[in-house]
């Protein structure tokens, strides 16, 4: 039987870190903001709602979309960040339900769905475990700034705010990966609950 494993936690938390040593180990990995990227590609209906909705200058001069320029809107304003999300959520749900039934033929022990909103959207019946990776408010604006260098103070905690409380997550999770250390050490506790759902799996140490 597979299980399907929810990866989630806050912006900057870590999940791309836990979700790319997991790649590493061949495990197959569902991700919602690669998804979410193809859904929002030059050309497509969810592009041109987007510049319907919020103007054709969310554009790049080649017709890709302007990250920067959406991100400072929709991270500073709850009502365009809705309006966004009902252009986008339902295609990103349907790509990622289409993705999971393809991955489920193969019959896997594990997949990996690393979704950054998987309680703000409802997913959690489509998920058998929910992993939260969890770090502490101040370390994760640190690392959004650190990562996001073009970011305000302002800007990097609006982004924060503007999802569920990590804290939150973190008490809803089945299992709690804490991020505050090292990676190395947030590896192992993954490698550690690996051990309980893939014994057979085998780590290069
Ligand atoms: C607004 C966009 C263009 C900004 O792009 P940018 O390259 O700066 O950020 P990126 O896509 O790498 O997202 C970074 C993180 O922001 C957070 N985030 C993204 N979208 C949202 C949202 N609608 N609400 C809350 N947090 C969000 C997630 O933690 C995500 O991992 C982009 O985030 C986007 O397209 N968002 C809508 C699609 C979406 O919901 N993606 C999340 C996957 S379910
Ligand atoms: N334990 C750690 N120690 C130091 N830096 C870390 C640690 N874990 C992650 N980072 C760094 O913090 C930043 C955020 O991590 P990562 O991209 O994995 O988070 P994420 O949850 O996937 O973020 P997003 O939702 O924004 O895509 C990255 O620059 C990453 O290299």
């Amino acid at each position: 039987m597979t299980k399907i494993l929810g990866l989630t936690g806050g912006i900057a938390s870590g999940k791309s870190t836990v979700s790319a040593y997991l790649g590493s180990l061949n495990l197959p990995i569902i991700d919602a903001d690669l998804i979410a990227r193809e859904v929002m590609k030059a050309g497509s209906p969810a592009i041109s709602e987007i510049c319907e909705q919020f103007g054709a200058d969310m554009l790049l001069a080649n017709g890709e979309l302007d990250r920067k320029k959406l991100g400072d809107v929709i991270f500073a304003s709850p009502e365009k960040r809705n309006q966004l999300n009902d252009i986008v959520q339902g295609r990103i749900r349907a790509e990622i339900k289409r993705q999971l039934s393809e991955c489920q033929k193969k019959n896997p022990p594990l997949i990996i769905l690393d979704i950054p909103l998987l309680y703000e959207e409802e997913y959690e019946n489509q998920v058998d475990e929910i992993m939260v990776v969890y770090v502490d408010v101040d370390i994760q604006k640190a690392r959004l700034r650190n990562r996001n260098k073009e970011l305000t103070e302002e800007e990097a905690l609006n982004r924060i705010l503007s999802q569920m409380p990590l804290i939150e997550k973190a008490e809803l999770a089945d299992i709690l990966i804490d991020n505050n250390g090292t990676i190395e050490n947030t590896l192992s506790q993954v490698r550690k609950w690996l051990k309980t759902v893939v014994p057979e799996i085998e780590f290069a140490e």
